[in-house]
């Protein structure tokens, strides 16, 4: 059997004159976890809508598991699960009602339901809700019991809109350990997200459109290695104290491309800058025979916010991606516009 989920080729979406979609093609393997990310107005909302046979394309196909999203949409709606960004409103519902209520609306006979509900309450850590109102849990609560609600049918794909927006950082961890959870089982994930340092901790794949075009997608050290030119390096003081001499030590040693910040709260010198690693090499040997007192030097992972800001700059001209120019062997496919 293919290993093959989700298939999006050359997907084109016209309103009149107006291009909302631009030749999309790219893939998904089971168990991946795509970030799925772009400006406002970029086309992400057209094409999870024609994904869950919402939006007919203009042009091009997308495929769930073999079935084509336009002439086998019934068929795609058992096979992917969709949480958009709002909730809506359910007065006097109970958890267990609410989700009950979907499972009969996804035609799950009567006796299986409650074991169902059940078993997506146990996934997503809301089983001591069951019994709340929807409408009296936090934003945070409810955004699981919409992951549970997405689960009720058993899909294959899960597609989740801006599933961390408005959470705090402790609803977050959940939040990202639920959705490791799921695609470690197996299912593949399409998250849209604006929160693109948490996005980069969970996806092991990424999609930047804009103006409706691809600009970006590969694996998320691919696409931040081709789109950002410059490295983020941290020098892990042992004490406040340290920061001044190490600081001297980095003006000293960096060409004037490199960005230098002091952190005082977190005692540690930030370097932003595509020195070599001889060019490092150096500056680590020059810190430690100073005698300052560093416990690491280290290399901060793939910048996604900085690979978004190049890839979607001067949006729909050539500019874009192009002046990167990837390195042929890199298999992720870095597009530029015309
Ligand atoms: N039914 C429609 N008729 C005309 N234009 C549309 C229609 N639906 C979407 N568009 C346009 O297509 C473009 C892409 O919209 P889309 O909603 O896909 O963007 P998005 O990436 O989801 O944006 P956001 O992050 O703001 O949700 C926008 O310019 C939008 O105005």
């Amino acid at each position: 059997m293919s290993d093959t989920v989700v298939e999006i080729e050359n997907l084109t979406k016209r309103y009149g004159e107006f291009v909302a979609l631009d030749s999309l093609s790219l893939t998904l393997k089971r168990g991946d976890i795509l970030g799925f990310i772009g400006p406002n107005g970029a086309g992400k909302t057209t094409t999870i809508r024609i994904l869950v046979g919402l939006t007919r394309p203009t042009e091009g196909h997308a495929k769930i598991a073999g079935a084509d999203c336009v002439t086998d949409a019934r068929k795609v709606r058992q096979l992917v699960g969709y949480m958009p960004d709002k909730f809506g409103s359910y007065d006097n519902m109970r958890v267990r009602e609410y989700l009950d209520f979907f499972g009969a609306a996804y035609a799950i006979p009567r006796k299986t339901r409650r074991k169902r509900v059940e078993e997506v309450l146990e996934v997503t850590n809301a089983t001591w809700m069951q019994d709340r109102y929807v409408e009296s849990l936090s934003h945070g609560m409810q955004q699981r019991i919409g992951i549970a609600r997405t689960l009720l049918h058993q899909p294959e794909v899960l597609i989740l809109d801006e599933p961390a927006n408005g959470l705090d950082p402790q609803a977050r961890i959940e939040m990202r350990e639920i959705l490791i959870r799921l695609a470690s089982e197996g299912r593949t994930l399409i998250v849209t997200s604006h929160i693109l340092p948490e996005l980069s901790r969970i996806c092991d794949q990424v999609a930047i459109v804009a103006s409706g075009q691809l600009k970006a997608f590969g694996t998320l050290k691919e696409v931040t290695g081709q789109l950002t030119q410059r490295r983020t390096f941290e020098i892990q003081c042992l004490n406040r104290d340290q920061l001044a001499p190490v600081e001297a030590i980095v003006r000293e040693q960096m060409s004037d491309e490199a960005e230098i910040t002091t952190s005082e709260t977190e005692d540690l010198v930030r370097v932003r800058t595509a020195a070599t690693d001889e060019v490092l090499s150096r500056l680590l040997n020059s810190i430690v025979t100073s005698g300052a007192a560093v416990s690491q030097f280290r290399e901060v992972a793939g910048d996604l916010e900085e690979a978004f800001i190049t890839a979607t700059r001067d949006t729909g001209s050539v500019s874009t991606a192009s002046a990167v120019d990837p390195p042929a062997s890199e298999s992720a496919t870095v597009e530029a516009t015309s």
